[in-house]
């Protein structure tokens, strides 16, 4: 039967219906075909509804000529139609103008009279796109889709979201999509990096201080804590906290209040808390170095995002994105697939932040032509064991503490260049330059923040 020939055995009440609905809707039968199509989903995809009614779901959709199960992604109706139950899946589909668009579906089955399931019926709520969460979170990997879907459960409460991940997994990016999606979207997002924490002035770089709290404090200042009010507070590197401060973030999650140094009052405060570590931290509480009344709390809603070398279906995209971001980088798409497969064979120590730094070189060496595997040779190079202990002053960095008491000193370029060499790997990089992983990210934030260009 094609197109032409479909009738819908719909009644007319039921187009009526679904045409109440605020968001694009559809009727699917068994057979993959849409039986009816409400208003907004005319509307949102410019067509008509001769166009839409008796077409298969996956050509409309999917502009694909097998169902969705047969290119690897979860198809709703054969779980509704199985199950007899409502689901929900979060699907790549095509706007009217052919892009690529990021949907949930709420799929729910549909009983005549007798109770048997006679067709399905599907909401579809597109997803922010780049432009509404400024950085993109890409992945269409099984497990990505999974991610997506669990954030956008959890990203309207206002739980306590943990996120842990091997370094450059992206768990800053999903801090950003978790509060971007959130109702607190039109507050800030604060970002904490606890590396970056000096020990002495911690606490009132979080909390604040009163005018005369500390020699040197002339005036009254707010912490990031209460910059965060409205908003979302994400610490980077929870593990990192020392002991008092796990004490008081405690506090501030049971009690909403935090008291600014030299302060006689509380002050109430409204936020949202994202962390993130790469650490092990129940290991860490076994070790007795992170309070287990924290750990519990923290883990209210603990999200893994794995490894890239573990989700390689995301390698393309990621690098289309980077090429994307990079001047002229488009006209270097589509890769050659001696490209591609060098890319797929990759382990990726130093995951997403590594492909990026990867795209990023191969590009300038690649100038105006396209990427070959020679513009990745650097990825054979072996990695150095040699102890390292260059001693290069630069003004910036030598002061560190840690680096004076081992008498080291190491510049930004030196860092940047080990960084590079260890393609992203912090462990490896810190354990070349003989400071610790922390010094390492403390040094990193520094050039971050004094040189935008240099990372
Ligand atoms: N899913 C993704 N889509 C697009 N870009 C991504 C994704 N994941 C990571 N990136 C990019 O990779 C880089 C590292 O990501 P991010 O800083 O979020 O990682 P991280 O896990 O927080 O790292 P660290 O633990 O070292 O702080 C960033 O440039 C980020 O934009």
């Amino acid at each position: 039967m094609d197109q032409k020939h479909f009738e819908s055995t719909l009644l007319p009440s039921c187009q009526q219906m679904i045409d109440m609905y605020h968001e694009p809707f559809v009727i699917i039968g068994r057979d993959y075909r849409i039986q009816a199509a409400n208003r907004h989903y005319l509307e949102h995809y410019r067509t008509t509804r001769d166009k839409v009614v008796g077409s298969f779901c996956y050509k409309i959709s999917h502009h694909c000529d097998v169902p969705c199960q047969q290119h690897g992604e979860h198809c709703p109706l054969d779980t509704v139609f199985q199950s007899s139950k409502p689901t929900h899946v979060i699907h790549t589909h095509y706007d009217c103008d052919g892009n690529e668009e990021l949907v949930q579906l709420e799929a729910m089955p549909i009983f005549d009279e007798q109770g048997n399931i006679m067709s399905m019926g599907e909401s579809i709520n597109r997803l922010s796109s780049v432009e509404e969460t400024g950085r993109q979170l890409l992945g269409r990997s099984p497990v990505m889709l999974r991610l997506t879907e669990i954030l956008q459960r959890v990203a309207p409460t206002q739980t306590t979201v943990l996120l842990q991940g091997e370094s450059g997994v992206g768990k800053e990016c999903v801090a950003e999509y978790i509060h971007r999606q959130s109702s607190r979207a039109n507050g800030p997002l604060v970002v904490v990096d606890s590396t970056t924490l000096g020990e002495s002035l911690v606490e009132s770089q979080l909390f604040g201080h009163e005018r005369g709290a500390f020699t040197g404090a002339d005036k009254r200042k707010q912490g990031l804590i209460e910059s965060a009010q409205g908003g979302t507070l994400f610490i980077d590197e929870i593990g990192e906290l020392s002991a008092s401060l796990q004490t008081k973030l405690l506090r501030l999650l049971e009690t909403s209040q935090i008291r600014r140094l030299g302060a006689t009052e509380f002050t109430d405060i409204d936020i949202r808390i994202i962390a993130a570590t790469h650490r092990d931290l129940r290991e860490m509480v076994r070790q007795n170095q992170f309070r287990e009344d924290l750990y519990f709390r923290l883990t209210a809603f603990p999200i893994y995002i794995p490894p890239l070398r573990e989700r390689k279906e995301d390698i393309n995209g990621l690098v289309e994105y980077f090429l994307s971001m990079i001047p002229g980088g488009e006209r270097k798409l589509p890769l050659v697939p001696e490209v591609q497969t060098l890319l797929m064979q990759h382990d990726y120590p130093g995951n997403v932040r590594e492909l990026r730094n990867i795209i990023e070189r191969a590009s300038i060496l690649a100038h105006e032509h396209p990427l070959q595997p020679e513009h990745f040779s650097f990825l054979d190079e072996p990695l150095s064991t040699a102890p390292h202990n260059a001693v290069v002053d630069d003004e910036n960095l030598s002061r560190d503490p840690l680096l004076n008491r081992r008498n080291i000193t190491v510049n930004k370029q030196e860092i940047l260049a080990i960084l590079e060499k260890h393609r992203g790997h912090r462990v490896k990089a810190a354990q070349e330059l003989g400071i610790s992983e922390r010094t390492l990210y403390r040094h990193l934030r520094q050039i971050k923040n004094g040189d935008q260009n240099t990372l």
